[in-house]
């Protein structure tokens, strides 16, 4: 009895499932790769506060070996004296913005050779299009966007001779934030400087992964950070609302979950459940190096492209709702 509905059942779901897992195990670009970190140089911008921080710390205590790039030379002494009590790890620090392609270049050279290079420094200032001044739009758009540009042109030369050299896989991770999956209200610049680093990132493994280089997304939700705590007090009531979809992280778990990533060789890295759904439902053209990510990504798109529908239904309902009572209070 038993063995006559099992073979049916085998036919038509066990046959074509793993025939499937078995094409995408063949073709999901790049191949599957492990990036070490034990003794190799790692590079964090924004490595003196939040995640970079968090990161920076986890690196160390995973026997790397750590420069942290960042403006506040006080706040970059302290991270490293907080990572060398914790780890006996003496870190490498840099005070430089990101801004100054020049001094970005003058610190990567002092700093020697990069195995695995972390744009992480970032700024969310959030507010209405037509209420932020220019002078800080462009602000963020030069340290999410142009300082990424900065660090990578000074990085990557020297990057893939030593990759060429050691014959050890190499990794450029970049922090965007999911914001830089889907726009929310308030995020503007933000969110225009964090897609934008997707582009930047797919277009960049086409051209490093002959040299062995891989590249990862990072896109955390809300994180408790000095950065995040500052934010918090400028974001907008529906802005708070929308971000509310999502589930706050801390930054240690956001720093596991991204080096992880890094080590793993993945493109997209997901921080939470809600963030593994918005990677699935934004996958588009983005490589994708594991073949189980890939499989669910064909197996939900359609549902959670429903799912998404549903969110914005409700993002769009309660901003008719706030706009609603904020117009009759002013009439
Ligand atoms: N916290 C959150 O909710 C989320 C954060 N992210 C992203 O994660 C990254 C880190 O955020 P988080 O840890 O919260 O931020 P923090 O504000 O706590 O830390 C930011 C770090 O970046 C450095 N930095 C800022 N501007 C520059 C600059 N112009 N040049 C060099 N370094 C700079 C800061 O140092 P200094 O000021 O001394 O230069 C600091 O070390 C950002 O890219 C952010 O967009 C993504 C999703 C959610
Ligand atoms: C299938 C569909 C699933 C939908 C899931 C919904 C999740 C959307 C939440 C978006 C939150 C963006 C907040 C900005 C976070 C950020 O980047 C700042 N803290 C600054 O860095």
């Amino acid at each position: 009895m038993s063995s006559s509905l099992f073979s049916p059942l085998l036919l038509i779901i066990i046959v074509p499932v793993s025939a499937l897992l078995i094409f995408l195990a063949l073709i999901t670009r790049p191949r599957p790769t492990r990036i070490p970190i034990k003794g190799r140089h790692v590079f964090i911008t924004g490595g003196s506060s939040g995640i970079g921080f968090a990161i920076a710390r986890l690196a160390a205590a995973e026997g790397a070996r750590v420069s942290i790039l960042a403006r506040n030379r006080q706040r970059l002494d302290e991270a490293r004296d907080s990572i060398r009590l914790a780890t006996g790890v003496e870190v490498g620090v840099y005070s430089v913005d990101v801004r100054d392609a020049e001094a970005v270049a003058r610190a990567i050279e002092v700093a020697g050779p990069i195995d695995v290079l972390i744009c992480n420094q970032g700024v969310f200032t959030p507010q209405e299009l037509e209420k932020q001044e220019m002078d800080e739009i462009k602000f963020i758009v030069d340290v999410n966007l142009m300082g990424t540009f900065h660090l990578i042109k000074a990085a990557l030369p020297n990057m893939k001779r030593k990759t060429r050299e050691t014959g050890l896989p190499s990794s450029i991770a970049i922090m965007s934030a999911q914001a830089g999956q889907v726009g929310v209200y308030g995020y503007t610049a933000y969110s225009a400087s964090k897609f934008a680093l997707r582009g930047l990132s797919e277009a960049l493994q086409h051209e490093v992964i002959a040299d062995n280089i891989f590249v990862s997304l990072i896109f955390p939700s809300d994180t408790d950070t000095p950065g995040f705590s500052e934010e918090l007090r400028r974001r907008p009531e529906i802005s708070k609302i929308i971000a509310a979809s999502s589930g706050g992280m801390k930054a240690d778990d956001v720093a596991k979950i991204s080096l992880n990533g890094i080590k793993a060789g993945r493109f997209s890295i997901p921080c939470n459940f809600e963030g593994t759904m918005l990677s699935i439902v934004t996958a588009g053209l983005s490589p994708q190096s594991s073949f189980m990510a890939a499989f669910l990504e064909i197996s939900f798109a359609s549902f959670m492209r429903f799912v998404a529908l549903c969110f914005q239904w409700n993002w769009f309902s309660s901003i008719e709702k706030w706009h609603a009572k904020n117009y009759s209070k002013q009439n």
